[in-house]
């Protein structure tokens, strides 16, 4: 619909131009008024395409008209046709001025009316799409804008979100440190409120030396226009703990590349710097682990060493690890004979096999001594390779101990030679052999004739050198493989494997023997030594090592009974010897606690007044199943099988009994004398025992006295001493006894608490048939004199004994002439009629 809206105050003219108007198309819809001002208010509600108008009007010009259109936005741009007199070229002006789009002269014609109107319609219509199109296209581009609006809010949305999200402090300062952006993490770490900090100066939100810190950072920023990387400070937390933060600066440079601002990212590092810090901390106490440890430890890898530590390179004699490295392998650090091993021992832990070789392998110093060392490998990895991980530990001083153990365990350290065991071992193989191949092999038991003299007078080192001499003969003796041990005390043995015959064994025996026939010299002393020598013959004798050596055992002992420095061959009676032997000492064990053993009693007599002086205490065993022994029968055994100190003790405390009885009974200035074994004295207790006896029977000191055999007293001279001045100062009295027989050192006649001196009844025996006997009894009884010490003369069995020691003025005598060894009942009887013949000779009545 074309609307054309016609203003004209001629009704004619109106009529006219709305008929025209009518023959521009078929929708047009024309709106005639004769002025202007109901047009205007129809323009109000409506727009029309076209607007045709006279110019001179009544009411309102034509010029009027126009402008107020032109004002009224809805048709500021509809075509306007001013319709004017030829004339009225002014109005035309006038009417163009207002706004007028073209202009008709009056009178108008229709054909020229309906194309101007066309064309403006044309042109109407042509800027209304235009319109439309911009108006569209404003549309577009404002929704568009909107968009992209809305897009770089969301954008920037979720920047501040990323930002804010980082656990990182993100900041952007400008050029002069003032703040632009923090992000959140950052307000909370340095605890800024962002609302007020943004714009102001750094100064005013860091603390100073931050402040200061980051001032010249960003001046280097600026300066260069580059990034500082990843760089270390410590700041405070806010909880007042000393932090770690990695900083990164980037610049943001404007159009011109000139550095805008400055962004800030710093990350806190502490926890992961204490991490690095501790693992440090771990590596370097491994370190000192693996330095200081007392292993070596070798990394190798094909044989090559990749580490060492310190302690292995000290084990090997290097002075350092890194003189190991150097080597081109390990294999020069083993004996050569281990390399095969050590190699086995390789593959197998490579291949996590386990081999129940032993780890113990001989090593090489670097200056060529061996050393012994134990390793232990497992596989590692080094630094991607397969590797092997070994720890060395030097046992050369374990090995030296082991060594010097199973020295101990088998060989004598006396002489070196073996010991019991080693040459059990080695008779057994001996023995096998011999059944094996149906030869015949010798065993020779070696004791040594009254060594225990040498000990007992020289003393345990001179006894160990002559144990060691006569060691060296008996070797020197037999061959290579022939086995010489020593069983211990003076006991040796020889083993001799092979020797065809029994009788073969005789040579030996008697080059050994021979062998002992010249002198030891100890220092400045010589001894003569002699050897008794048993035999026992294998596999014949019996084809157990220890059944051999009893045999061998006995043999040897009916060769001491044969008068010593002599050998005997093993026969079946010896053998029951002794088993009978084995029997004694099984009963002797029990005859105490079964009250089997009984003290007797000797009289000891004044010679000068034929007095009843002293009663000698003599122990007797009597067994209910064996029968009576005499002491020499059974002491050595007591002694052997260690019961001696508890024998002695009952001996020491029945003898003061007794005495104690018979002082109260008749008697009472007798006194009792005890036998005390060398052992006895050497054991703690002996001045107890003889305190406390004394004691309990209430018996003067002086009436009891303890017989010790010079021998016993010369062996621990000093430790004996004071065992012998503390029983002196109890008050007892001390005797010597067997004097003569031994070294009879006048010394310690001197020098010793002793109170009386027993000639040995050897020398009584002969002193009226034997000059030499007799001068050594004068000697004795004239030097103890001297020196106020008194003697008994012992053994005396006729009067022509007592005759002479009595002219030599010996004090005491005793022997079978007055009275065996009687039972303490026989003693009391004894002593009542001893005041018979007898008495009267002593006392020269
Ligand atoms: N440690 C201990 N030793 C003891 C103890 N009892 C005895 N003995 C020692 O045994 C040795 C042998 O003693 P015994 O067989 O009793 O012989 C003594 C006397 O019987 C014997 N004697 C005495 N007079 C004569 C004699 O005229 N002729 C002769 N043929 N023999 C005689 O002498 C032995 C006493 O000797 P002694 O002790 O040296 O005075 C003996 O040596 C004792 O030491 C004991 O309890 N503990």
């Amino acid at each position: 619909m074309t609307i054309v809206v016609i203003v004209d105050d001629q009704p004619i003219n109106l009529k006219i131009l709305c008929r025209f108007a009518r023959s521009i198309g078929d929708d047009v819809a024309v709106h005639a008024f004769e002025a202007p001002q109901p047009a205007l208010e129809l323009l109000r509600s409506q727009t029309p395409d076209l607007i045709v108008t006279d110019f001179v009007m009544p009411t309102m010009s034509g010029e009027e008209f126009i402008r107020r259109c032109r004002q009224h936005a809805p048709t500021r741009h509809v075509p306007i046709i001013v319709v004017t007199a030829y004339e009225d070229r002014e109005y035309r002006y006038q009417a163009l001025d207002a706004g007028a789009s073209d202009y008709l002269l009056s009178p108008v014609d229709g054909q020229e009316f309906c194309t101007r109107a066309r064309n403006l319609l044309t042109l109407w219509r042509q800027r209304q799409t235009l319109q439309l199109r911009t108006q569209f296209l404003e549309g577009e581009l404002a929704a568009t804008l909107r968009q992209y609006a809305e897009d770089i809010r969301r954008k920037e949305e979720h920047l501040r979100r990323v930002i804010n999200t980082v656990p990182a402090m993100i900041r952007a300062t400008d050029t002069v440190g003032r703040l632009l952006l923090v992000n959140t993490f950052h307000e909370t770490y340095f605890t800024i409120n962002a609302a007020t900090a943004i714009g102001m100066p750094r100064q005013d939100v860091f603390s100073a030396d931050y402040s200061a810190r980051h001032r010249a950072l960003d001046s280097q920023v600026i300066a260069d226009g580059t990034a500082i990387l990843a760089i270390e400070e410590s700041v405070r937390g806010c909880d007042g703990s000393d932090r770690v933060l990695l900083t990164t600066k980037a610049p943001i440079t404007g159009a011109a590349g000139q550095v805008e601002q400055i962004v800030t990212v710093s990350l806190d590092i502490t926890e992961r710097k204490q991490v690095e810090q501790a693992v440090c901390e771990s590596e370097e106490r491994f370190r000192q682990l693996v330095e200081g440890s007392v292993l070596g430890l070798v990394i190798e890898s094909g044989g090559v060493p990749i580490f060492a530590n310190r302690t292995f390179a000290r084990i090997f004699g290097y002075t350092s690890p890194a003189e190991i490295l150097a080597l081109p392998n390990l294999d020069r650090l083993f004996a050569a004979a281990d390399l095969r091993r050590i190699d086995q021992l390789r593959q197998a832990t490579l291949a996590g096999e386990t081999l129940n070789e032993p780890r113990e392998f001989q090593g090489v110093r670097r200056d060529g001594k061996m050393i012994w060392v134990e390793i232990q490998s497992q596989p590692v990895s080094w630094k991607g390779r397969n590797a092997l991980q070994t720890t060395f530990a030097d046992v050369s001083l374990r090995k030296a101990y082991e060594e010097r153990l199973q020295q101990q365990a088998n060989y004598d350290q006396v002489t070196g030679l073996p010991n019991r065991m080693l040459a059990t071992d080695r008779l057994r193989t001996a023995v096998l052999s011999a059944v094996r191949h149906r030869h015949c092999g010798g065993l020779l038991f070696i004791d040594l004739d009254h060594f225990k003299k040498i000990n007992d007078t020289w003393g345990h080192a001179t006894g160990d050198n002559l144990l060691r001499m006569a060691a060296d003969r008996i070797r020197s003796c037999v061959r290579e493989e022939d086995t010489v041990a020593r069983l211990g005390g003076d006991e040796f043995t020889v083993i001799l494997p092979n020797i065809g015959t029994a009788a073969n064994s005789e040579p030996v025996v008697h080059k050994i023997l021979h062998a002992f026939s010249h002198p030891f010299v100890l220092g400045r002393h010589e001894a003569f030594v002699t050897a008794s020598v048993g035999v026992s013959v294998f596999p014949d004798d019996s084809e157990d090592p220890a059944i051999l050596m009893q045999n061998a055992d006995a043999a040897m002992y009916r060769a001491k009974e044969q008068g010593r420095d002599t050998f005997q061959f093993y026969t079946r009676e010896l053998n029951e010897r002794a088993t009978e032997r084995m029997q004694i000492e099984s009963h002797l064990v029990h005859a105490l606690d079964r009250g089997e053993f009984l003290v007797y009693y000797q009289p000891i007599v004044d010679i000068r007044t034929g007095a009843l002086a002293e009663a000698e205490a003599l122990l007797r065993w009597s067994s209910p199943e064996l029968g009576r022994f005499l002491p020499d029968q059974f002491i050595p055994l007591i002694e052997d099988i260690g019961l001696i100190i508890q024998v002695g003790q009952w001996v020491i405390d029945s003898a003061c009994r007794q005495l104690a009885r018979w002082r109260r009974n008749g008697m009472p200035n007798l006194g009792v004398t005890v036998n005390i074994s060398s052992r006895q004295l050497r054991v703690n207790g002996l001045v107890d025992t003889v305190a406390h006896a004394i004691q309990r029977y209430g018996i003067p000191p002086h009436a009891l006295e303890l017989e010790i055999t010079e021998s016993c007293l010369m062996t621990d001279v000093d430790e004996n001493s004071e065992v012998l001045y503390a029983l002196d100062r109890l008050g007892v009295n001390l005797a010597l006894d067997d004097f003569g027989t031994g070294y009879s050192c006048l010394r310690y006649l001197k020098d010793l608490p002793v109170d009386t001196v027993k000639i040995d009844k050897s020398f009584i025996a002969t002193v009226t048939t034997d000059a030499s006997d007799a001068s050594v009894v004068e000697a004795i009884i004239a030097l103890a004199h001297r020196l106020g010490i008194r003697v008994i003369g012992e053994g005396v069995e006729n009067e022509d004994q007592l005759d002479f020691i009595r002219q030599r003025d010996c004090d005491l005598a005793q022997g079978h002439y007055f009275s065996e060894p009687l039972p303490s009942d026989k003693f009391s009887l004894w002593q009542l009629d001893f005041a018979a013949p007898k008495r009267r000779v002593l006392s020269g009545v």
